[in-house]
């Protein structure tokens, strides 16, 4: 058989499912988003938001490689990168996935990142990935939640 008769490989027939955040101080709604997103596909990339590029929030406590290291320890993870300095779509372009897995409050919307996914040539579904709630009485499933308990019961 020639090359192009073969059929593809296993990681050409993959579904890669792509997945993004913070992931400061990581916590059980962390490990649900990925596992969510993991579900959607066969294959998981993460990009780990790098810290200047957070400002819709407080930035990171943690390091980028830090936070890029133990979520590629997870699980459900395939691999994990730090995503662009300046073109949140350039790592998008470069892995060419077949899902985009928002979390379930992410800010960005679906069909902007589909016009833009579009427009660079990469045909590519946005799915949004469920919320976990709580299961017991102060289960904290929020960095920023974390940080506020750390302070209160910490804090000078
Ligand atoms: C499709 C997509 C790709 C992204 N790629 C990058 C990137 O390459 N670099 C980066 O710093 N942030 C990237 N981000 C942004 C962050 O992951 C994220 O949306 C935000 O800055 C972190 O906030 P959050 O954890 O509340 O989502 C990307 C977001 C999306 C939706
Ligand atoms: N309780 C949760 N249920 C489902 N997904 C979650 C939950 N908490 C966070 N995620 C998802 O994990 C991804 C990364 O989240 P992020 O790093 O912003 O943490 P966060 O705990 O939501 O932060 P903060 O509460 O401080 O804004 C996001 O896509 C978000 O939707």
């Amino acid at each position: 058989m020639t090359g192009e008769d073969a059929a593809p490989s296993d990681e050409q027939s993959a579904t890669h499912v792509v997945a993004q955040g913070t992931f400061d101080l990581l916590h059980p709604g962390h490990v649900h988003y990925l596992r969510d997103a993991a579900a959607f596909g066969d294959r998981l990339t993460v990009i780990v938001a790098r810290r200047e590029n957070v400002t819709h929030k407080e930035p990171p406590i943690l390091p980028n490689r830090q936070r890029r290291d133990v979520v590629a320890a997870l699980d459900p993870v395939d691999d994990a990168r730090v995503g662009h300095p300046e073109d949140i779509f350039a790592p998008i372009e470069e892995l060419d996935p077949d899902v985009i897995a928002l979390g379930h409050d992410q800010h960005h919307d679906e069909a902007a990142i589909e016009d833009e996914l579009a427009r660079r040539g990469v045909e590519c579904e946005v799915r949004r990935a469920s919320p976990r709630e709580p299961e017991y009485e102060g289960e904290l499933l929020s960095t920023g939640r974390i940080i506020d308990r750390i302070l209160d019961e910490r804090g000078d």
